[in-house]
């Protein structure tokens, strides 16, 4: 694995935690994204090479729906960048860790992302992202 590509944080109002971060941050949200796949709308900030993503829920059935609902607002999941995330899977799941994804699925900013299951990883919820490639369709059916 690379760096960590970003923080994922849980939030109620995307609109007013991105006034929350500007100021804290003293940087502007640098876009919003949603993931209709994922249930989530997004926005991004950027603290020198270092990204936060804030996700809000679109629906009751979204994971950050459930996550606010038992655990309220808070650090969601780390995300790892990954040269090779077919490569990095096969790699974790030999090693015996739950991936939830075994085919990479779309994730917002442009990359191909796969979770690993919390309780398997000392209940941190880990995402792999991967560059998506200009023909990054074949990889998501
Ligand atoms: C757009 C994209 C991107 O960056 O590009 C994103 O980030 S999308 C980010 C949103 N998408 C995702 O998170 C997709 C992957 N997540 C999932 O599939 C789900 O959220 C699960 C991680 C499987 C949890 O689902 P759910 O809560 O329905 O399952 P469950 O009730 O069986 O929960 C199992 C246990 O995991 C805990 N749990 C749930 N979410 C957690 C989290 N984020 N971090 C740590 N633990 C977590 C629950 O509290 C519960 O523990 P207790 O029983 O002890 O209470
Ligand atoms: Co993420």
């Amino acid at each position: 694995m690379n760096k960590i590509e970003h923080l994922g944080i849980a939030v109620h109002d995307l609109e007013a935690s991105n006034a929350l971060f500007e100021k804290l941050m003293g940087v502007p949200h640098y876009k919003i994204e949603e993931v209709a796949s994922e249930g989530v709308r997004t926005s991004f900030f950027k603290a020198g090479p270092n990204k936060i993503e804030l996700l809000q829920a679109t629906d009751d059935n979204s994971p950050i729906a459930k996550f606010l609902e038992k655990r309220g607002e808070g650090i969601h999941h780390i995300a790892f960048a990954v040269d090779d995330i077919a490569a990095e899977i096969e790699r974790l799941v030999q090693e015996g860790f739950t991936v939830l994804d075994t085919t990479p699925k779309k994730g917002a900013d442009n990359k191909l992302v796969a979770f690993l299951y919390p309780k398997g990883t000392n209940g941190v919820l880990i995402e792999l992202c991967q560059e998506a490639p200009a023909q990054g369709e074949e990889l998501l059916q």
